[in-house]
């Protein structure tokens, strides 16, 4: 859907390439995985949409993948994710990744570790009370509080989207000096304080051990991940999207399904690579 108002999302989907390619992303353009960093979006990328943020569902398949994978690149593969830390690992319970969450205000990096890397103070309380009455504007509209941010959703509640971006605007408009952004997300608004993405989480995990050195691939679906396909090329690495082909990748998926599938994939190949 498209606005006028600056603070709308100008799409909720990717932006598109010009091209029309339909090629799915060649598990050839991938270096062995002892060279590769895997780094993952998580919804829309690794797991089908869910009416609510709690509703997702994890394949047994992808758990295995995941964890082979996590284990063949020698630790060197992250989840990179709007969502929390903390949700991240009641998704993949019991299993635990490196990851970075909160679209770059935490990250880890080792699985069960508990040094976290917290890189935004928490979102103004007096803000959060006034952004969660936004909720009260439909019925449907969830609130999801990720302390240094806080997401309005309106899956359930598609009518309200222009509603919710509107009053978002308002409120801003009274704190013109607060460093916070809008993120529209899929079907998602969300604000939180800028100076932190997807971008400068990578950065950061691609100077630590066992990242640093490696040629990374991401795999992402949305706008806030545009921001990491930018900084492929910095470390000699590839992007991939999903849904549609974005500008400056190397490849795109149709869905999670066949994300998942490559990923699987990437495995059978890298057994080949190395018997070879
Ligand atoms: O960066 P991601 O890992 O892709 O996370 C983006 C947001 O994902 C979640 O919301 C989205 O998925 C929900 C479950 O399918 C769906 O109901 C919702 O409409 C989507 O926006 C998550 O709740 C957010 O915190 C993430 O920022
Ligand atoms: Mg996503």
């Amino acid at each position: 859907m498209k606005h006028n108002v600056a603070e709308m999302p100008v799409d909720d989907d990717i932006t598109p390439d010009a091209t029309t390619d339909s090629v799915p992303a060649p598990a050839s353009l991938i270096p062995p995985l002892g060279q590769t960093a895997v780094l993952l979006d998580i919804d829309g990328t690794l797991l089908d949409f869910a009416p609510t943020p709690r509703e997702v569902w994890v394949p047994p398949e992808l758990s295995t993948t995941l964890k082979q994978l996590h284990e063949r690149t020698n630790g060197a593969l992250a989840l990179v994710s709007g969502r929390s830390l903390n949700d991240i690992d009641l998704i993949f319970a019991p299993d635990q990744f490196p990851a970075i969450g909160g679209h770059g205000a935490e990250m880890r990096l080792q699985p069960d570790s508990e040094a976290v890397a917290a890189h935004a103070p928490p979102l103004d309380k007096e803000l959060k009370r006034r952004l969660a009455a936004i909720a009260k504007l439909s019925p449907g509209i969830l609130l999801e509080d990720k302390g240094y941010s806080l997401a309005l959703h309106y899956r359930l509640a598609p009518h309200a989207e222009k509603a919710i971006y509107e009053a978002v605007s308002l409120i801003r408009a009274e704190l013109p000096t607060a460093p916070i952004e809008v993120l529209p997300g899929k079907s998602v608004c969300e604000i939180k304080h800028s100076g932190f993405t997807k971008a400068t989480g990578v950065l950061e995990l691609m100077t630590h051990e066992p990242f640093r050195g490696r040629r990374p691939f991401f795999i992402g679906d949305d706008v806030t991940d545009e921001t990491v396909f930018g900084i492929m090329p910095d470390f000699n690495g590839l992007a991939f999207s999903v849904g549609r082909r974005a500008t400056g990748v190397a490849g795109h998926f149709d869905g999670p399904s066949d994300v998942r599938e490559f990923l699987a994939r990437l495995l059978d190949d890298d057994r080949d690579v190395s018997l070879s």
